[in-house]
């Protein structure tokens, strides 16, 4: 057995029963067949932020509820970001709950497979991006990055694939503006027929508003929030989708959870449900 590195999270046993009902199955099977099991996971202020700005790595979970993340991805194949959140944070993305591969345990079991949405393929990765520091100490994985450019630049996908990393071509689409949109069910598809049976989708806010849209809410099996007793003030990364309305033309809430559940997590509080359909 390997001895865990210093910066390993415990989450006891005790923490992890309540999760449990707003997880994917253990036997790997998912609601919908040619789908993965989805969850959609963030944390939020209190005024609906993210972050600071599109560009600040912020810290809003405490300690506790950081650690539960990371149980979450032990229990995911695959965590989905936007670039604008790979480009802000230079995240790590594994797992670093003692026990996984690369945390007590040899080989990679436990650790999900980062996903990045990037269309033009513009994230300036290097050999020096925490997540390929992560692959060299075996303690993660290389990024599948998904993106609509035909050819990504030659020495960036050379550099993703002597990590084992990928581009994945996938079908978007292109709004009145001409930014690209990803076609979710797409994504979900190509990522599960390339063995990620669950997912889980973390943000920033280009995501997540794109996610909780009237066409492809459907596509979430389970939402946990954690909301931090704090409020990040105005110029934040605010989570606000579009909002609707109904046959008379009154405007209705966007989107809404049901079978929801409140759990109190230090001075965090942890919200899990399903979208109301
Ligand atoms: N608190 C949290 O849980 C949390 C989670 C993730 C990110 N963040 C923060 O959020 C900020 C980044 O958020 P953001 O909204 O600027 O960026 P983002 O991560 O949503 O990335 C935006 C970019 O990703 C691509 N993208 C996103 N959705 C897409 C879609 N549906 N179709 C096609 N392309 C799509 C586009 O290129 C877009 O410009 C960062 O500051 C980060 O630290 C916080
Ligand atoms: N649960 C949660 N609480 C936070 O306070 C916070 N800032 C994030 N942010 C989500 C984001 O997707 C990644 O956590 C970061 O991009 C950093 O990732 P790493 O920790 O380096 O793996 N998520």
């Amino acid at each position: 057995m390997n001895t865990a590195p210093r910066d390993a999270l415990e989450f006891p046993e005790s923490d992890r029963a309540f999760l449990e009902p707003h997880l994917p199955p253990q036997d790997g099977s998912a609601p919908q067949l040619d789908l993965p099991f989805t969850t959609l996971t963030f944390a939020t202020s209190l005024d609906s932020s993210l972050a600071l700005s599109p560009g600040a790595r912020t810290v809003l979970s405490g300690p506790q509820s950081k650690a539960m993340t990371h149980y979450l991805r032990s229990r995911h194949d695959g965590i989905v970001i936007g670039v604008g959140t790979a480009v802000a944070d230079d995240p790590g993305l594994n797992c670093r709950i003692s026990g996984v591969g690369g945390y007590g345990r040899p080989g990679l079991d436990g650790q999900p497979r980062p996903v990045v949405i990037d269309p033009t393929a513009r994230w300036e990765f290097s050999d020096d991006s925490k997540l390929f520091q992560l692959c060299r100490e075996g303690r993660g994985r290389a990024p599948w990055i998904i993106t609509a450019v035909e050819k990504p630049n030659a020495e960036k996908q050379a550099l993703l694939e002597r990590y084992g990393g990928r581009f994945i071509q996938v079908k978007m689409v292109r709004t009145h503006t001409g930014r690209h949109q990803i076609v979710w069910p797409e994504l979900l598809v190509t990522l599960k027929s390339n063995g990620l049976r669950s997912v889980m989708i973390e943000g920033g806010g280009h995501v997540i508003k794109s996610l909780l849209s009237p066409q492809y809410m459907s596509l979430l099996d389970s939402v946990i929030v954690t909301i931090a007793p704090t409020w990040l003030g105005e110029g934040g990364v605010v989570v606000s989708p579009d909002r609707r309305f109904d046959d008379d033309g009154n405007a209705i809430s966007a989107a809404r959870l049901k079978n929801v559940k409140w759990y109190p997590f230090g001075e965090d509080v942890v919200l899990c449900g399903q979208i109301k359909l």
